[in-house]
């Protein structure tokens, strides 16, 4: 299969720092930040950001994992059904910041499927969405994020795979690939 590197290991720390000064800056002192990572798979782009905002800052910001599975457009009507993960989030977001934190934006719809999930927390003072890699000109509603570490340039026959250590990879990778033809 043919993979395009898009960011390497070094370079995905590289993001996740910046991720954390842009924090940092335009958060003040994080008294009224919370940040969500979007289930399954933000959620480990936010434990990566969570641990170096700490080493970095010094700040311990609420955070929480959010799983928007019901809230899809598509729950339901896919041939094999969606499963569920875990929402953990201990805290209200009534009139907190929030910042959404996903691996890949794409269409936009989990995004706006998180955005209807969250509001069962309370109703936040502003959303903001941080993403690794935003697929450009792929859209199906109207999403932009507000912090990205890349923009990439894909076909729909392609594919973004982000790979963890901590998942059982050699390294941290993100690559494009060829989506599987099925025959
Ligand atoms: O902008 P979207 O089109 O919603 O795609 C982005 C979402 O897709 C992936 O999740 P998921 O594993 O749910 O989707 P996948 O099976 O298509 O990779 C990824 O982690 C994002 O959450
Ligand atoms: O390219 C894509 C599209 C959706 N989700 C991903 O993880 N990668």
């Amino acid at each position: 299969m043919q993979k395009r590197l898009v960011l390497d290991q070094k370079q995905i720390a590289i993001t996740i720092d910046r991720f954390c000064h842009q924090l940092i800056e335009n958060h003040d002192d994080f008294d009224n930040t919370v940040l969500l990572g979007l289930q399954p798979r933000g959620t480990l782009v936010l434990d990566k950001i969570v641990k170096r905002l700490k080493e970095i800052s010094g700040h311990d910001v609420p955070s929480g994992y959010l799983d928007a599975t019901f809230h899809r457009d598509d729950f339901r009507r896919r041939d094999i059904p969606l499963k569920a993960n875990e929402t953990k989030i201990n805290f209200l977001i009534e009139n907190k910041k929030v910042v959404l934190v996903d691996d890949v934006l794409f269409k936009g719809r989990s995004v706006r499927a998180a955005m209807d999930a969250m509001i069962a927390f309370g109703r936040p003072k502003k959303v903001e969405l941080m993403v690794l890699i935003d697929r450009k000109y792929t859209r199906d509603y109207p999403v932009i994020p507000n912090y990205f570490g890349r923009q990439v340039n894909t076909l729909e026959s392609q594919y973004v795979s982000v790979e963890w250590a901590s998942q059982g990879f050699s390294e941290d990778a993100i690559w494009i690939t060829e989506k599987e033809v099925k025959s």
